[in-house]
Order: C-alpha cells, then structure tokens, then sequence
C-alpha cells in the first residue's frame, strides 16, 4: 500500500484498512520470517474508506487495547512474542502503536462472536430469524442483548473485499471439525470473559471478531488485534439502558458527522477538527473506562 511507513530493519508486506504487516527487513516474505510487527495507523475507518484526517493517538491506544486484553486473558494462548523471543529491533518512532508477534498459519475464518443483535446480524435476523445459520427467538428489536452470544463465523476475504458470513458446518470443510469446535468454542469463551470484565467497567462489547492460527508446535493461538474498538462494537452501557442502543463509544461522533455532511458517494469529506479532537477524546475515555 502506498503510504505504508517505512519501519528501519522491517519490511511491509501487507496492508490492513488501518494497520500493516512487516517482516524483519532479513526476510523475503512471513513465510520465512520468525518475527512479524503489526503496526496500527492513525486512520480510521467508515463505511470502508479510509477517512482524513488521521486521529491522533488512536493506533497507539488501539494497540493499548489490545495489549490489555491480551493480558486480561492470560490463560489463552497468544501470538506475542516476549523479548526473548525477538531479534529484530522495533524502532522508537512505532513501537507504542506496534505488537511483536510470531508467525502463525492462519486459519482463513473471521470468528465473529455476537452478544447483542445489530449490524449485518440484525439485518440477516429481520430477513431470515437467524444469523448465520443461528436460529433466534422471535420478537427481537435491533440492538437487543441476545439469551446468550452466539458464535457466527466469516470466511476471510482476501484484502479489501468483504467477509462473507459462513455456517459453522462450513467452517468444519474449511478447517476440519476438530478445529472448527476449537475456534468456535474458544471464541465464545473469550468473548464471554472479556464480556463481563468490560461490564463491570460500565462497557458493553456488543460483538467482536477474533482471528487464529497455528504455531509451530501445532498449537492454537488468538492472534491479529483483540477486542479493539476497531474489531469489536463497544458501547456506553449507561447510554444502552438509557435507551441508545447503537450507538458506537468511539466512531459514532464520525458516523453521525458524516451522516450530516456526505450523501455517501465519491469519497468522504475531510473531518472537521473538533469531530477529530472529540473522537481521539473518546478513544482515550474507552481507555481509561477500562483500565487498559
Ligand atoms: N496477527 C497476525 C499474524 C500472525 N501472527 N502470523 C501470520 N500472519 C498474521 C496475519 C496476516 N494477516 N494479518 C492481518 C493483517 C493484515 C494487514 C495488516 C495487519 F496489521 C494485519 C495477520
């Protein structure tokens, strides 16, 4: 991706909406590389564009976030590496906002966990009374907590198409059967504890999105970002009592912006500087609200 930063002794090799993937400059590609660094960007994200300006500080506390989950849930294996583990210097410039991770063979399923009924799944549950195969009672209202979250998987789509919402049967050909329970189970479990940890602390996590792979030992690791506000819905829960239901912690203040000043085609316009300074605000409130 052009205007991917240059990283000394690293080497970009793939890009995300908002974050990208090096290698150590040593290596020709991950298949080869024994280390990998994610770095996450100021950018942010809506309606699949990438939005400007950037947000200042926010790959810095998206990366504290997941830093902070991966720590919470301790008793999961994950794909950082301890400094024992690494070799390749991350430069000063990028390592607040960067995870020094191993290399993993990836599984190709977005493990999409959902605790409350909204986006694509209230979409799909109006149309169908399901989510991904997901039978769920009748009488449900956008935005409601389901009886208990359910796992509704994605095949991952190649860099900037979108995800396409699978049955767990298909993730069983995609994967195996052993594997598929694996992914859904661990996922739930995950969700779960994190969950009730963020509502002790006043914040829904509406539904989020893991990913996994394998190490070398064959075992299965959380892997990528974990419960970001970029991965995951987080919301007030005061404000979801109170009635507001949707509404995003951190991207609502873009949203309800660009909803007033963009008929959504061509490409959006630039945020004003007081929607920027209120969004890096909220990005540092979810922060402190969780302790992260
Ligand atoms: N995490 C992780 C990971 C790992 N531990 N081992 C092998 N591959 C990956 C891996 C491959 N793609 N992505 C997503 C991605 C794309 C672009 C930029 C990003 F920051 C992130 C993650």
């Amino acid at each position: 991706m052009s205007g991917a930063p240059v990283v000394e002794g690293w080497r970009h090799v793939s890009s995300g909406k908002v974050r990208e993937l090096y290698v150590p400059a040593s290596t020709a590609d991950v298949a080869g590389a024994t280390e990998l660094l994610l770095v996450a960007s100021d950018r942010v994200s809506a309606y699949d564009f990438a939005l400007e300006p950037p947000i200042p500080g926010k790959g810095e506390l998206l990366t504290r976030l997941s830093r902070f989950w991966f720590e919470q849930l301790g008793d999961v294996p994950n794909h950082l590496l301890t400094p024992s583990g690494t070799t390749t210097p991350v430069p000063d410039a990028v390592a607040a906002r960067s995870m020094h991770v191993m290399p993993l063979r990836m599984f190709p399923v977005e493990c999409v966990v959902r605790g409350y009924l909204v986006g694509s799944g209230w979409a799909e549950y109006q149309e169908t009374g399901s989510v991904c195969g997901v039978e769920l009672p009748a009488g449900l209202s956008d935005g409601d907590r389901l009886p208990e979250p359910i796992y509704t998987p994605a095949y991952k789509a190649p860099q900037g198409e979108h995800d396409e919402n699978i049955s767990f049967e298909r993730t069983e050909e995609l994967v195996g059967a052993a594997d598929a329970a694996s992914l859904r189970d661990l996922s739930l479990a995950v969700y779960s504890e994190a969950a009730a940890i963020a509502l002790q602390r006043g914040v829904v996590i509406a539904d989020t999105k893991f990913e996994f792979g394998r190490d070398a030992d064959g075992l299965i690791r959380i892997a990528d970002e974990v419960l970001t506000s970029d991965s995951s819905r987080y919301w007030d829960a005061v404000a979801y009592e109170s009635g507001n239901r949707t509404d995003s912690f951190d991207k609502q203040i873009v949203r309800d912006w660009l909803s007033a000043h963009w008929d959504r085609t061509g490409t959006p316009p630039v945020l004003p500087d007081e929607v920027v300074e209120r969004t890096a605000a909220r990005y540092r409130e979810l922060i402190e609200r969780l302790g992260a």
